[in-house]
């Protein structure tokens, strides 16, 4: 049997990238999905406006919906100080075994906690499992059929305080128009689109910055 999209993204994280280099990780990660094979990672381009949020907001306790990989995972954590910490949850247990090995290369380990299974089971036991209190920032980056039911989800677990910020990818690209729909049309939320591009493509996509007003 044949290796898979993100065993191939791992092979050439550990041959190419740097040990302990976050940067490097992610550089290489872009090179192999840019030139080789196409993969759903945040990419370069809107890779850039998370960074830009990420340093804006210094969040002390971030989620991640969707690790994948775990470049974006790498992306954040890079940024992160070291107290801060970044939970992030992967459905599809091949892609968070493949994370888990991405994360620890980059050498980011110390600030993630990867948390295996379905986000609407593990939102209610955040506080009770993890110790916590609410996200300063959230990064939704999943099945788009799940971005509106999570976003009521922490709402109603009050893991969401007035300033929280939501960013959720792929707004256009796949689309999740219920959700925009949601925090565009809601007074609870104040929300801005930052127009970009699919990763590694000319196709339109971009990222939708929700700031939550309690
Ligand atoms: O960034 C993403 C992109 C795509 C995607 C796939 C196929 C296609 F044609 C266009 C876009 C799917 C995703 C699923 N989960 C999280 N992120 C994703
Ligand atoms: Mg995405």
């Amino acid at each position: 049997t044949g290796s898979t999209r993100p065993e191939r993204i791992l092979a050439a994280v550990q041959r190419k990238a740097t040990k302990g280099d976050a940067r490097s990780v992610v550089n290489t990660i872009d090179q192999y999905c840019r030139y080789q094979e196409w993969a759903m990672n945040v990419g370069d381009e809107k890779g850039a406006i998370l960074d830009s949020i990420v340093c804006e907001v210094k969040p002390s306790v971030m989620l991640e919906l969707g690790t994948y990989c775990g470049y974006s995972t790498v992306r954040i954590a890079s940024m992160l100080p070291p107290n801060a910490r970044l939970l992030t949850l992967e459905f599809n247990p091949a892609y968070a075994a493949v994370a888990r090995q991405v994360i620890a290369w980059a050498g980011v380990e110390d600030k993630v906690v990867l948390i295996e299974g379905p986000s609407g089971d593990w939102i209610p036991k955040m506080k009770e499992e993890f110790g916590v209190t609410s996200f300063d920032l959230v990064f939704l980056d999943h099945w788009k059929d799940r971005y509106l039911p999570d976003t009521k989800l922490m709402e109603e677990c009050g893991l969401l305080r007035t300033g929280s910020i939501l960013l959720a990818d792929n707004v256009i690209c796949p689309g999740t128009p219920e959700y925009l729909e949601y925090v565009r049309g809601s007074p609870r939320y104040e929300s801005k689109y930052f127009r970009s591009h699919l990763e590694y493509t000319r196709v339109e996509d971009g990222l939708e910055k929700s700031v939550f007003l309690g």
